[in-house]
């Protein structure tokens, strides 16, 4: 991302940031938005993208920066693409864990042909807080929902999204190759092309 010599990511997500800077590399001094607000907004969007957007310019704002922002989560096909970008939200903000026990919960019985589940990202980098022509790139990671936990790496859904041309869980994946196959990191790709950069 040599286009900026400084970018504000706009994630209050640790583990989501870890990932964004390993795949960012040193091309650019990345700058956290928690460095400048501590104040979420509010994820009033319908779809990934236009989260992606508004947390975007929301960074872009109270950064001075140009911004890039990710929004993600977890499509299920048994629940008709939920949680989806409710995802973050889904135990009513209890956190990881408890999004993860409402999933295996709403999945009990299910057999493993119908738990097919997608990680989705959209990515948003503005310019600046009123870019008319933010970039929005997307990026999709098939899998299945395994029946209970599995893996110490990553984050959210992580332990129970099983990647079956590894044969594993996407926690348990070393973050190197995470960053190679996620959603995530295919998203990423699609942005380096649309910025002219490899
Ligand atoms: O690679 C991933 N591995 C596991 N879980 C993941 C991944 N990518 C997204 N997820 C889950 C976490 C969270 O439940 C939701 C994202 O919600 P999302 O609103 O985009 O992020 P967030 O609120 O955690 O941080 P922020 O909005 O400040 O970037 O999807
Ligand atoms: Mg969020």
């Amino acid at each position: 991302m040599m286009t900026f010599d400084e970018l504000v990511l706009a994630s209050h997500n640790a583990g989501k940031l870890k990932e964004l800077q390993a795949m960012l590399g040193d091309a650019v001094r990345v700058r956290s938005v928690g460095e400048f607000s501590d104040v979420e907004p509010e994820e009033t969007g319908l779809s990934f993208i236009e989260n992606a957007i508004l947390k975007a310019r929301n960074a872009a704002r109270v950064s001075g920066l140009p911004a890039l922002a990710d929004d993600s989560g977890l499509a299920v096909d048994h629940l008709g693409g939920a949680p989806g970008i409710y995802s973050a939200r889904y135990a009513d903000g209890q956190g990881d864990a408890a999004n993860n026990a409402k999933l295996l919960e709403a999945l009990r019985d299910v057999p493993d042909a119908e738990r097919g589940a997608q990680f989705v990202c959209a990515l948003a980098l503005v310019r600046h807080a009123d870019d008319p022509l933010p970039i929005v790139c997307e990026g999709l990671w098939h899998g299945r929902i395994l029946h209970a936990p599995r893996g110490e790496h990553g984050f959210g859904y992580d332990p129970l999204f099983w990647v079956p041309e590894q044969h594993c869980s996407s926690a348990e994946l070393a973050p190197a190759d995470k960053n190679r196959l996620s959603h995530r990191a295919r998203a990423m790709a699609q942005l380096r092309a649309r910025l002219g950069l490899a």
